[in-house]
């Protein structure tokens, strides 16, 4: 079985209801390839209503959640309140969550562990920053983010997507280039293969993220180990279309 490429809108803390409106008017419009899975990364606060407009083919994921199903965690939510409004992914781990929330890889284990317990499935995100790159530390830090998340996943690897931003070039509007994309992704699968089960490595899905735009879609996703994308700022414009049609 190949790996269905899946495509994920990362809306951040942008929109509206009148903005809302048109972007899941336009995914309405498409026409989206019916061979490819579309989530989209709602605020919180909207999860509801997006999950009542959009239809059932495009998946509708929260951007965080919290460890536990409920309890006095003020201005947080759990995975039961996200599946309680219909929608069944949460991003985990995003590069912003890690630097301007403080997350470390040990939070993210817990949160990827209680949310795939309570059946969301997950988008867990890995990646290094500049000065991990240009230290030469980029596969050291992805499967460092990899590793401390084995646990959480144990055997339910089919509910995981990984997804790999390298943190420099999110909303820099300077993608990583197809090789060096390829080049994470096909050591990453190769990490998993050693740590994890060849199966694994093989089946599990890895994104790339990080200043994708419709421009640019095509010939990251002609790399073979890149089965789709998350996407931030695009995700809000009429070109995430052609980014999910981007393997056509
Ligand atoms: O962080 C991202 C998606 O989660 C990428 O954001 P941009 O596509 O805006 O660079």
């Amino acid at each position: 079985m190949g790996r269905k490429f899946v495509v994920v809108g990362n809306w951040k803390m942008n929109g509206d209801m009148k903005q809302i409106n048109e972007i899941v008017n336009n995914l309405k419009k498409g026409p989206l390839d019916p061979n490819v899975e579309v989530v989209i990364g709602v605020p919180a606060i909207y999860l509801a209503y997006v999950k009542s407009i959009v239809p059932d083919t495009i998946g509708v994921a929260a951007q965080n959640c919290w460890k536990v199903p409920k309890g006095a965690f003020t201005g947080e939510i759990s995975p039961a309140m996200i599946k309680d409004v219909g929608a069944d992914w949460v991003i985990l781990g995003h590069s912003k969550r890690r630097t301007l929330f403080g997350e470390k890889d040990d939070l993210i284990a817990q949160k990827v562990a209680h949310a795939i317990e309570s059946g969301l499935k997950v988008i867990a995100c890995i990646g290094e920053t500049l000065d991990e790159r240009e230290a030469g530390k980029t596969e050291e830090v992805v499967f460092r983010q990899t590793k401390a998340l084995l646990p959480a996943i144990g055997s339910n690897w089919d509910k995981v997507v990984l997804a790999y931003e390298c943190v420099w070039a999110i909303g820099t509007g300077k993608s990583a280039t197809p090789q060096q994309v390829q080049d994470v992704h096909a050591s990453l699968r190769n990490w998993l293969s050693t740590n994890v089960s060849a199966d694994v490595a093989a089946k599990v899905r890895i994104q790339y993220g990080g200043s994708v735009t419709g421009a640019t879609a095509k010939e990251l996703a002609a790399c073979p180990d890149t089965d789709g994308f998350i996407v931030g700022a695009a995700s809000l414009k009429p070109e995430f279309v052609d980014i999910v049609n981007a393997t056509q």
